[in-house]
């Protein structure tokens, strides 16, 4: 038996004690996961990179004044969409920052002259014309979001996330990384996916490791979404993120998270969570991601032929084709899903079963097109 006084207890643990949460991780993921680990094929569509917030470790956040501040037109979205479709993709990742309208003049006034007031109203639209022009499913990362806007954003996607990021208010004091960012108050976060749970959308959460938080803090993180999921049962997936070190950022002289800090954290994950939470973690933040499958991971996450990752832009993925021989090599095998996972497939909304049936297999996995 682990116990989660254990996993609290784990911040030191010897290489014999490390091995065992390990072994524990793997047996918990192949009982529940079986010997398959998944990726989504997708394209990024970042509808805009202006945001109110300014997070110590994000190279994505483009301010006004800076000439790449901008939001995608709708010819932008479509023209991602339909050369990803071409290439087998099936998911759409909105990933955007959060009310630039409610600080900068520029951003409500791009907004307005698309025809919107905010951000939030245009990414509806945005949702809407992919899922009518293409095949592909949106999912929605918006960052915080009111119950009535993931009532809206419900309409046209199939799922939404945002990363908690971290429960600890801490973080938000002056020289750590949420210092001024209002988005980032670990209860408005908390409150965006209990939303998601009242409503039943299938939601993708996080933790970002090695911010300045707590080994306790991160375990206490994880808890809060496992809560929600047995509130609500709405967590599809966990996702465990190592920072990296971005120039021009104002962390881009922290130290980032060692490989053992992320193999120890996904086993903590895979131990605390409720076994039918997928646990994902990024391949192309660590040359040697295929140590992540030793610590109880079943999922890659979105994954594009087309798009870079905007989030870790100098991060290329393995490519699909080196991806399947190195997941293969532990003895698992690679597959596509949707953006939606299987079991949430039956709930989902009526606008979206057409599309996603025309996606799915018998077993809820992806009808795979491509293998590269
Ligand atoms: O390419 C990325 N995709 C990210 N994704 C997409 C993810 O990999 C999958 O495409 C979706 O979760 C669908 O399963 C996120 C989705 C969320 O809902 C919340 C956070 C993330 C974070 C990233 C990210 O940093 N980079
Ligand atoms: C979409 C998610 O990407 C993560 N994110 C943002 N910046 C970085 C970085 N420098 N390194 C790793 N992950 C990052 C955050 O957790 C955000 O919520
Ligand atoms: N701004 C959102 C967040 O931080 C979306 C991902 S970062 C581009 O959650
Ligand atoms: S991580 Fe998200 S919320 Fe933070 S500055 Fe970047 S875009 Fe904004």
């Amino acid at each position: 038996m682990i116990t989660i006084d254990d996993v609290y207890a784990a911040d030191r643990v010897s290489e014999a004690e490390l091995a065992r949460l390990r072994q524990r991780a793997c047996e918990i993921r192949d009982q529940y996961w079986g010997r398959e680990i998944t990726y989504s094929r997708k394209v990024f569509i970042p509808l805009t990179n202006m945001c109110r917030n300014t997070c110590g470790y994000c190279v994505f956040v483009k301010h006004p004044g800076d000439p790449a501040a901008n939001y995608l037109t709708p010819e932008d979205v479509l023209d991602i969409a339909r050369r990803g479709e071409r290439l087998g993709c099936k998911e759409a990742l909105f990933s955007l920052g959060e009310r630039p309208e409610r600080r900068y003049p520029e951003a409500a006034a791009i907004l307005k002259d698309l025809g919107y007031a905010t951000t939030v109203d245009y990414l509806v639209d945005a949702c809407r014309l992919v899922l009518e022009h293409t095949s592909l499913i949106p999912h929605v990362n918006a960052g915080t979001l009111t119950e009535e806007e993931v009532e809206r954003l419900g309409e046209v996607s199939a799922s939404m996330g945002m990363m908690l990021e971290n429960v600890s208010k801490r973080l938000s004091k002056p020289g750590l990384p949420h210092h001024a960012c209002p988005d980032k108050a670990p209860v408005l976060r908390l409150r965006t996916i209990e939303a998601a749970g009242r409503l039943g959308v299938p939601f993708t959460t996080g933790i970002l490791i090695g911010i300045g938080e707590t080994w306790s803090e991160r375990i206490d993180s994880l808890i809060a979404i496992n809560d929600i999921h047995l509130r609500h049962g709405n967590v599809q997936e966990v996702i465990v993120q190592n920072f990296r070190a971005k120039a021009g950022t104002a962390m881009a002289e922290w130290i980032e998270p060692s490989r053992h800090e992320m193999l120890k954290t996904l086993a903590a994950a895979r131990i605390v969570l409720d076994p039918s939470i997928s646990l994902q973690a990024p391949p192309n933040l660590d040359e040697e991601f295929e140590d992540y499958i030793e610590s109880g991971i079943n999922d890659w996450g979105g994954i594009s032929p087309l798009t870079k990752d905007h989030i870790n832009p100098e991060r290329a993925w393995p490519a699909l084709g080196e991806l399947s021989r190195r997941t293969s090599a532990k003895g698992y095998r690679l597959a596509e899903r949707l953006t939606v996972y299987p079991r949430y497939l039956a709930e989902c909304r009526e606008a979206l079963a057409g599309p996603l049936s025309r996606l799915a297999r018998a077993d809820g996995l992806a009808r795979e097109q491509f293998t590269s």
